[in-house]
């Protein structure tokens, strides 16, 4: 059973009516919107990495019982030039392209470092964030694509750097209750200013009808420990007193990336891991905007995915999916992928690991200031006033994990996630509890599984009391998928919607309830 990861997946982009099995609760109405890599080559150039892949949208759209299905390619200028130059003409992370100078608009040059480098891509491939009342397709550059997220248009091209000094941002952001959106950027290309951005984005939409980034407010600024080496981040922690960030040892080389081009390489040859350095955990206090004073600390470690993050009785606590090395990165070049064999041997899963931070610093040398009873984590004062954190394991060979959001920030108990026990690609999602360490799984043959979206019901006290939805892929080749909504607490299948067409592989999605 092989997932055709660079098989070019095609668009649908009438909506197809699904075949509803079982009942679709009738509170559950809105659009659930995908993104992830749909096309791997044009003409006869190819992408290397799986998350090169030009971005194809897909929805699922729930009224009254009935779901329609459609997914259409982003219309980026990324796009639009490959197709007409019928070529890979744009620079993706795992794959350098050279434009034809005279042809497109990738022709356009910024400054790095001094050296002149063609325009980052705006293929947008990884994730959807809401700014304001707009949806945007993200990848990690400058750039995002506005959408509609019911027919999948391509609307504008927006540039985070005529807004903020932010040459990279991490595709996940947080949202407050007031609709409020939080994300975080890296400023790589000037001399000597590298340095990490926390911004946030006001909620609905704006009196002038400007976009929602044009009145960006910076809420802090965190120095990086290495000036030429900046770390790659994916995701951050929030809860309603401070962010968290993780400063990891894998890094991106900005000479390198200066040079990237003219040496003909890849911007992933220009993020290495370092085993040898620790792990900074940087806790920003919202109101002040200052880091806490305490140096915080871990041994060597590469997160993308922050599950959740809370406060109990003067600790910060966070839950992040850790890696040991780079190895998720490199398990998706698509020639590895083709061999599931060879890559299933050297495939280290990751751990769900909890870290506990004391507020107080106070503590003699070599105590741990954790205090709370339920966890192992630990956090040591050492001779220096730094504090050395060890993680709990709460389980593993887990990805993608997804909370209710209403809990975000909050004391919780539940996530959803992909389980990727024995290799990358997920043929069982599950709910763990983080109190009892129990999980309860669903699978079925044949099948891969995409990122668990929990929806709550509204006016729900519990904080499982919804619906998980996860799209499925049938492993056989050119048979169609469905939208699988699982009731939250029994984890039980309550309505499947299938469609006659084959879904591809994505990587995040966003339910956009009809309410809002
Ligand atoms: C193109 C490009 C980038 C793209 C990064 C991407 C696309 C990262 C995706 C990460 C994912 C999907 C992680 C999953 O856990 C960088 C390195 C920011 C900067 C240089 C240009
Ligand atoms: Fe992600």
């Amino acid at each position: 059973m092989q997932y055709e990861y660079s098989k070019n997946k095609e668009e649908h982009p009438e909506p197809i009516k699904t075949e509803v099995k079982g009942s679709v609760p009738e509170w559950l109405q809105g659009t659930l919107i995908r993104n992830g890599p749909g096309l791997f080559s044009v003409g006869e150039t190819s992408y290397n990495h799986w998350f090169d892949g030009m971005a194809l949208l897909h929805n699922f759209t729930i009224n009254k019982g009935e779901v329609t299905y459609r997914s259409k390619y982003l219309q980026g200028d990324t796009y639009k030039c490959n197709m007409e130059a019928n070529r890979i003409v744009v620079s993706e992370m795992g794959t350098m392209a050279y434009p034809d100078p005279c042809k497109n608009i990738f022709s356009k040059v910024i400054t790095f470092l001094s050296h002149t480098i063609p325009d980052f891509t705006d293929n947008c491939a990884n994730n959807i964030i809401k700014y304001g009342n707009d949806y945007h397709a993200t990848s990690e550059t400058n750039y995002i694509r506005k959408i509609d997220p019911i027919t999948l248009e391509t609307q504008e091209k927006v540039d985070y750097l005529k807004h903020l000094p932010v040459n990279i941002v991490a595709s996940h952001t947080h949202y407050d209750k007031e609709g409020n959106s939080y994300s975080m950027g890296t400023c790589i290309a000037e001399k000597g200013k590298t340095k990490y951005t926390l911004f946030k984005v006001a909620g609905g939409s704006s009196s002038d009808g400007s976009p929602p980034l044009k009145n960006a407010e910076i809420m802090c600024t965190v120095p990086c420990r290495s000036l030429l080496t900046p770390s790659y981040y994916h995701s951050f922690g929030m809860t309603d007193n401070y962010f968290i960030f993780i400063e990891q040892p894998l890094k991106l080389d900005i000479l390198k990336m200066a040079t990237a081009y003219l040496r003909r390489v890849s911007w992933a040859s220009c993020m290495k891991f370092h085993p040898e350095d620790s792990t900074l955990i940087h806790l920003i206090d919202r109101k002040t905007k200052k880091e806490v004073g305490t140096k915080f600390y871990t041994g060597t470690m590469a997160v993308f995915h922050h599950v959740n993050a809370f406060e109990d009785d003067g600790h910060v606590v966070f839950d992040v999916i850790a890696y040991n090395d780079n190895s998720l990165y490199d398990m998706f070049y698509l020639d590895k992928l083709k061999d599931p064999v060879g890559n299933s041997a050297m495939y280290i899963k990751p751990k769900c690991r909890r870290f506990v931070l004391p507020l107080s610093d106070k503590g003699e040398t070599g105590e741990d200031l954790v205090k709370l009873k339920y966890t192992r984590a630990s956090a040591v004062m050492e001779k220096d006033g730094k504090v050395l954190c060890q993680g709990e394991v709460l389980c593993d060979g887990v990805e993608l994990p997804r909370i209710n959001y209403n809990f975000n920030g909050k004391k919780y108990r539940y996530s959803y996630m992909c389980c990727v026990d024995l290799s990358p690609v997920a043929t069982k999602i599950i709910k763990f509890d983080a109190e009892t360490k129990q999980q309860l799984e669903w699978t079925e043959e044949d099948i891969f599984a995409s990122e668990p979206v929990f929806i709550p019901r509204p006016d729900a006290v519990d904080e499982d009391d919804g619906v998980v939805l996860t799209v499925i892929i049938n492993a056989k080749p050119r048979v169609g998928g469905f939208l699988l909504m699982l009731d939250g607490k029994s984890f039980k299948e309550v309505a499947r919607a299938c469609v006659d067409v084959e879904i591809h592989m994505d990587m995040h999605g966003y339910f956009i309830p009809d309410s809002s």
